[in-house]
């Protein structure tokens, strides 16, 4: 069996200040933890987060462009200078109210690449697209739209999926519904690449807390967790990086 070492990311949105860095860097030195663990703060924080081995840091957004004339734009080389190792990219919230496209997250995660930052690119299904039996014909679309495009995209990013319905509602994917898309999704971009399938990381976001956290992670698709809320909680954040693979 593949082994995918498990990455649990906080997705701060646009909240946090410096005492937040301080706290979840004090309270992240202080754990062990065999997880990778990821921090995205707004990016103005970036450089306040303190260097350490137990976690690395990512932002929540790039530029789709290298550089030039992009007025409040901030281009992958410069979250890469700042010490972003990865790059969310293509979150629900960036997709309805900024107009992302799998096209825009596509050229931006390439430039990501180009630059040596890991796009984490989000998917996921509307309440009325699951109530309507789409969802795996949503994810199909997404993904192949940027993975069938661009195989080389595969073995180079993290996936999370990540169901608008259960993003800051308090409603989570039950395990079993999480671990059927996390399935798919292996087993589809398997036709595209089986290697890279096999070894992608696919974390689950949604409304994850450290009461839900462990029964999700038991399946054995799901890799990791994109975080919100729960990661502007330095202990609650800390007790979901803890908990084991089983
Ligand atoms: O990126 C994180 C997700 O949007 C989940 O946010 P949430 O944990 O607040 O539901």
């Amino acid at each position: 069996m593949t082994f995918r070492r498990p990455l649990i990311a906080a997705n701060w949105k646009m909240n946090g200040n410096r005492e937040l860095v301080q706290a979840t860097a004090t309270m992240l030195q202080s754990i062990d933890c065999p997880h990778e663990i990821l921090i995205c703060p707004p990016v103005i924080f970036l450089a306040d987060f303190p260097k350490s081995t137990k976690y690395c840091l990512g932002a929540q957004n790039t530029s789709s462009e290298k550089a030039g004339p992009f007025t409040g734009e901030i281009s992958a080389d410069m979250i890469r200078a700042v010490g972003a190792e990865y790059v969310i990219l293509g979150h629900s919230e960036r997709r309805s109210l900024y107009g992302e496209t799998d096209a825009t997250v596509l050229q931006k995660a390439q430039q990501a690449i180009a630059a040596g930052v890991t796009p984490i690119i989000c998917f996921g299904e509307t309440l009325s697209e699951r109530q309507q039996e789409k969802t795996m014909w949503v994810l199909a679309q997404h993904l192949d739209a940027v993975y069938a495009a661009h195989p080389d995209l595969l073995a180079r990013s993290v996936i999370a999926y990540e169901p608008v319905w259960a993003i800051g509602t308090g409603l989570t994917a039950t395990p079993e519904q999480a671990q059927q898309v996390h399935a798919f999704i292996r087993q589809h971009l398997a036709r595209i690449d089986q290697q890279a399938a096999a070894q992608v990381r696919i974390l689950y976001g949604g409304s994850v807390n450290a009461e839900n956290w462990q029964t999700l992670f038991s399946q054995p698709d799901i890799d990791g967790a994109l975080v919100g809320g729960a990661s502007l909680k330095p202990a609650e954040f800390a007790a979901i990086c803890q908990m084991a693979k089983e």
